[in-house]
């Protein structure tokens, strides 16, 4: 692996949500989000292809930070904003290609060790999860609490960060408190029962991120 950085975002990302199809990315740009991840899993790549296509056209239509989840080798082909990798997917992605073909590259995080291993990559943002217990995804490791992410934000200092797992619209604020710089949710959004209403909520306590 190279020592080189990948290209720099914003320390302040903002809301970010997590969605699994281009309905979802479609409506919340439209809703005023610019930093969205497309999360599809366990699909093969000529089933995706479509989907990130057009998702990458809406993440450019509104000059939105469109992260792409595991399918670098198509983000890199279509030119994406950025890939969002975890651990495992360390393992197996070319980051060197991603990086050479300009994308940004966001790393999961879950503990010190993992955060070690991702700073060795300089990626554009670590993720920090999973603050609190969440059924989105079944985890491997328990919650890291909100004591736990703030003591990682204060270690990364100027890093830009990434909050995930399990947070509601009760729980921001206290996210916030940590410094982190971005917010990610799923379920707070995808099963609000007013999401446009939890979405405008959202953006007015987390902010869309800065330019
Ligand atoms: C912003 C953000 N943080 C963490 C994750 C989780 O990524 P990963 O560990 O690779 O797990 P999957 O999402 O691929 O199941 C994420 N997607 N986004
Ligand atoms: C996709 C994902 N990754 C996590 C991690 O900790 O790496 S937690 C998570 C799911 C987050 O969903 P919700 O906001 O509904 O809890
Ligand atoms: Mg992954």
């Amino acid at each position: 692996m190279s020592e080189s950085a990948f290209p720099n975002v914003p320390k302040r990302l903002g809301l970010y949500p997590v969605v699994n199809n281009v309905e979802w990315i479609a409506r919340l740009l439209d809703a005023g989000v610019r930093t969205i991840q497309l999360r599809i899993k366990d699909k093969a790549e000529g089933d995706v292809e479509a989907d990130i296509i057009a998702a990458i056209k809406l993440g450019e239509r509104y000059n939105a930070r469109l992260f792409i989840n595991d399918y670098w080798r198509l983000a890199i082909k279509h030119h994406a904003y950025g890939v969002h990798l975890g651990q495992e997917d360390m393992d197996v992605a070319n980051l060197d290609a991603i990086r050479d073909a300009g994308l940004r590259l966001g790393l999961s995080t879950h503990d010190n060790m993992e955060m070690d291993r991702a700073l060795v990559a300089h990626p554009s943002y670590i993720a920090l999860g999973h603050v609190f217990p969440t059924n989105t995804k079944q985890m491997a490791s328990a919650p890291q609490g909100l004591a736990q992410l703030a003591a990682h934000i204060k270690t990364l200092g100027d890093y830009p960060t990434v909050a995930i797992g399990g947070i509601s619209l009760e729980r921001v604020p206290a996210v916030l408190a940590t410094g982190v710089g971005s917010v990610a949710v799923v379920s707070a959004i995808t099963q609000a029962a007013d999401w446009r209403a939890a979405t405008g909520q959202l953006l007015e306590l987390v902010g869309a991120g800065d330019e």
